[in-house]
C-alpha cells in the first residue's frame, strides 16, 4: 500500500530516470491530449462503479484514477505543492 504523496514521488521518478516497460514513461509520451482521454475514461469508470459495483471495485477504480490525474500532474509540470494550494 502506498500514500498519494508516494505514488507521486515514485512517478516523478519513472519520469526522470525512464526505465523500460514503465507504463508512466509512455503514458506521458503519449502527451496530455492521450492522458486527459483516459482521465475522462476513468472517471466514468469510477462514476459507475459507484453507482453498480462493488465498493471494492469503486476504490479501485478511483485509485486509477488518481493514478492517471497524477500522470497528468507530471506532464504538465505540476507539484503536489500547486494542486494542495487550491485544497
Ligand atoms: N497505480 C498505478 C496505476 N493505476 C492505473 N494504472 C494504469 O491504468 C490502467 C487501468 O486502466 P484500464 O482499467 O482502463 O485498463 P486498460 O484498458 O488496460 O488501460 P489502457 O492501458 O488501455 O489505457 C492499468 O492497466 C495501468 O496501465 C496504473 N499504472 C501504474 N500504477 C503504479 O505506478 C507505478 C509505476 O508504474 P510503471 O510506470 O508501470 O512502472 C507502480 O507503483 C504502479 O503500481
Amino acid at each position: 500500500m502506498k500514500s498519494f504523496d508516494e505514488l507521486f514521488a515514485e512517478l516523478g521518478e519513472k519520469a526522470a530516470t525512464r526505465p523500460e516497460g514503465s507504463d508512466t514513461v509512455a503514458r506521458l509520451d503519449a502527451g496530455v491530449h492521450a492522458i486527459g482521454k483516459k482521465i475522462v475514461e476513468e472517471a466514468a469508470e469510477v462514476w459507475m462503479a459507484a453507482e453498480y459495483e462493488s465498493d471494492e471495485a469503486c476504490a479501485e477504480e478511483i485509485s486509477q484514477l488518481l493514478y492517471h490525474l497524477q500522470v497528468l500532474m507530471l506532464a504538465k509540470g505540476l507539484s503536489l505543492r500547486d494542486v494542495y494550494a487550491h485544497l
